[in-house]
């Protein structure tokens, strides 16, 4: 990966007193090719695609960029940090993405010879535009913007 970009997130979410109907993190999937996450305490959780429930976290998980690149072998995992009324989480985040200023997915590969592109072309400043016009609380996904119907 040439000129690759690091992102470092630390998050400190302090006891709530009703974890049931608030979020630390709404449900996401990163801006990144792979997310590894530390964390104090548990409270990262994964929606499982089989059965739509929410489990508990490994400490590295697949984002947008790798699922895009993959032409979707590789799905970005839609996670969430949940809270807890004891004590405060503090949770250190590094995704690991391709650079940030040029287009990110050119897909020139064998796999796109044998597989048609399932996702189109897009950059940091489109994830931005993204961000600004879209509700990530609400559900949506930069990723499901990229893909190609057929
Ligand atoms: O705090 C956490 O456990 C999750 C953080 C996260 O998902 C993020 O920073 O993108
Ligand atoms: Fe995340």
């Amino acid at each position: 990966m040439d000129e690759g970009m690091q992102v470092m997130a630390v998050n400190c979410y302090p006891p709530c007193p009703q974890p049931d109907i608030a979020f630390g993190l709404p449900p996401h999937s990163d801006y990144s090719c792979l997310t590894i996450v530390l964390q104090s305490s548990e409270g990262l959780e994964f929606l499982g695609k089989e059965d739509e429930s929410w489990r508990k976290v490994p400490n590295v998980h697949v984002g947008d960029h790798l699922e895009v690149l993959s032409n979707g072998i590789y799905k970005s995992v839609v996670h969430r940090a949940t809270l807890n009324h004891e004590r405060t989480r503090i949770s250190i985040t590094s995704l690991h993405s391709l650079h940030s200023l040029g287009v990110y997915v050119k897909m020139e590969t064998a796999k796109e010879l044998q597989h048609p592109k399932g996702y189109k072309e897009s950059s940091f400043m489109d994830f931005l535009n993204f961000l600004s016009k879209n509700d990530i609380a609400g559900g949506k996904n930069f990723t499901n913007t990229l893909k190609i119907v057929k």
